[in-house]
């Protein structure tokens, strides 16, 4: 098989990155896009030792599932990579490439449906988008697929309607001069309450005054602008100071009927609509009582722990983010919340000292980020011996890696919840519930 070569393929499988597997004399070809049962022309673009990369030049047959993307840009974008499939078939292919993937490592577990959304699209909360000067010109919108070229484009079909409106204002109005040394704007939009944040990154503080004084004026929802100072060259977004240049620097939001303080620095969950399916299913797994002491571990701005707290004794949540551990304190105090606490510490070190300690705790709910829990801090969770862990997972590669090293330490998983956060996405969040066997 050689670069260039054109053929005339069946597609058998997908990847659960939405290509398409098709075999030609043995050799296997991912071809981005085709869907399983589709017959095309495709070019070899790429030829590795065991496998190679075909591109999508005609159809030849196309799948049921298949549909219209409803972006301009879809085929451009490295946002999404399944607008090109019908909502119901996007949640039946997460769901099985979950169950593949968690079966060929785990026996007896559950696999539930995907608990999708009513309108899956305009659902982000957040944007950051790279801003780059070329030619003269300033460059606005999102990076192509594994690429920091920017596709510039007039709107999203993933944010919200509001992040659009503001990232189309700013796009007329931004001058050369803001833009010197801008990285991102970043921008978010709470959804109950309609406040908004901008944040401008860069490595040079800016004019951005007139800019500004006409958001405010059009925008009367913006409650904070602020300007982040990054100067690293890696690809961390956020830098550690920072200048408020209008309002404030956080905004309100609201989860499951508690008021939310939220840091432009703190984590908030990107789909506020599953948000609280996301945590109303944590809870339902934990079959709470009042006599429970629980831990919340990797617990942002406290929205978790503030829903658990009416249905328990005590909640104790951790999180490594200061200005996230001070918005959960002040949290709990607007919301009249007096059995929740929280510190900012590692997760690990935490699980380290509770072990240590030999506390009393019924359950654990942890949230870690995408790299999931560590394995230290997973053998400290076991020792302390809760009755139950609920895990919610935003990466089911280090999520299946992480329920192998609980079953390891005594601890059963019951079944995987899916709950989907990231709509014509592949990204897939879950509630998992693990049990002491
Ligand atoms: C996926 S978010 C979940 C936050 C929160 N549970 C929620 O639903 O909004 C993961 C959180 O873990 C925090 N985090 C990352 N590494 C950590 C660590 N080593 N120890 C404690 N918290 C950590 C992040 O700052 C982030 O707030």
């Amino acid at each position: 098989m050689k670069k260039n070569e054109e053929y005339v393929v069946t597609c058998i499988d997908e990847t659960n990155q939405a290509a398409g597997i098709v075999k030609i004399d043995d050799m296997v070809v991912f071809v981005p896009g085709l869907l399983k049962g589709e017959k095309a022309n495709i070019r070899i673009l790429k030829v590795q030792k065991s496998y190679a990369f075909g591109k999508i030049m005609q159809f030849l047959e196309t799948s049921q599932d298949r549909i219209e993307p409803a972006c301009k840009v879809f085929n451009k974008c490295g946002g999404c990579q399944y607008q090109h499939i019908d909502y119901k078939a996007q949640l039946k292919r997460k769901r099985d490439h979950l169950e593949n993937r968690v079966l060929k490592r785990l026996e007896d577990v559950e696999v539930r449906d995907v608990l999708g959304m009513e309108h899956p699209f305009y659902y982000r909360n957040k944007a950051q988008f790279p801003v780059q000067i070329k030619d003269g010109k300033i460059l606005m919108g999102f990076y192509r697929l594994h690429s920091n070229d920017i596709v510039c484009c007039d709107h999203c079909m993933i944010q919200s309607k509001k992040i659009n409106e503001l990232y189309k204002f700013i796009q007329e109005h931004i001058t050369l001069d803001m833009a010197q040394g801008l990285r991102h704007i970043l921008m978010r939009h709470a959804y109950k309450t309609n406040e908004c944040q901008i944040v401008f990154i860069g490595s040079k503080r800016n004019n951005f005054d007139d800019l500004i004084q006409k958001l405010i004026q059009k925008f009367p929802d913006v409650q904070s602008v602020v300007f982040n100072l990054n100067t690293r060259k890696d690809n961390v977004i956020l830098g550690k100071d920072y200048e408020v240049l209008y309002g404030r620097e956080f905004i309100y939001e609201s989860c499951l009927s508690n008021k939310v303080k939220l840091h432009f620095k703190s984590f908030y969950q990107v789909n506020p609509v599953q948000m609280e399916v996301l945590y109303e299913q944590a809870i339902k797994a934990a079959d709470l009582n009042k006599d429970m002491r629980c831990i919340e571990l990797y617990s942002g701005v406290g929205t978790i722990g503030m829903a658990v707290s009416k249905y328990v004794k005590e909640v104790i949540g951790v999180e490594i983010v200061q200005e996230a551990v001070k918005n959960a304190k002040e949290n709990c105090r607007i919301n009249q919340i007096e059995n929740c606490r929280y510190i900012c510490q590692d997760a690990t070190e935490f699980a380290r000292k509770c072990a240590q300690k030999e506390e009393q705790i019924d359950v654990v709910f942890v949230d870690p980020p995408r790299k999931g829990m560590t394995p230290q801090g997973i053998e400290d969770i076991s020792t302390i011996q809760p009755g139950k862990i609920v895990y919610i997972s935003c990466n089911p590669e280090t999520l299946i890696r992480d329920l192998i090293l609980f079953k390891e330490q005594g601890y059963s998983c019951k079944f995987i919840q899916p709950v989907d956060m990231f709509c014509q996405t592949t990204g897939l969040e879950c509630v998992v519930l693990i049990e002491r066997v």
